[in-house]
């Protein structure tokens, strides 16, 4: 069983964030989000498709939304209780990563 991460302080939370243009704290502040824009669906679908086989990598989830030209996420740890914890910051950063690749603004 993989070990469930420690919640991070409000003051974890803000620092890391910052490391983290686009992503903002959800207003009950219980998850971390972003949405992105894309040149088309397909573009869209295709830049879901890569940020679930990282999610399946890092064995960590978030709750994926593909609309028409926008992919959108929001990222917490159930097994924490729906805490914000570190898992929840390398999803996000390993997104910002790819994300630019398939065009997403
Ligand atoms: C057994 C497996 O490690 C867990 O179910 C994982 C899978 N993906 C997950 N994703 C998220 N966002 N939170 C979790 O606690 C979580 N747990």
């Amino acid at each position: 069983m993989p070990v469930t991460p420690e919640p991070l302080s409000q003051k974890e939370i803000e620092d890391r964030l910052a490391e983290l243009p686009g992503w903002t704290l959800s207003p009950d502040g219980e998850r971390i989000t972003r949405s992105y824009r894309l040149g088309s669906h397909f573009a869209a679908t295709g830049l879901v498709v890569h940020i679930a086989q990282t999610q399946e990598e890092l064995d960590h989830h978030s709750e994926l939304t593909l609309g028409y030209n926008t992919v959108s996420l929001a990222v917490n740890t159930h097994g924490a209780g729906g805490a914000l914890t570190a898992l929840d910051f390398e999803l996000a950063g390993r997104v910002e990563k790819l994300a630019p690749a398939h065009g997403a603004e």
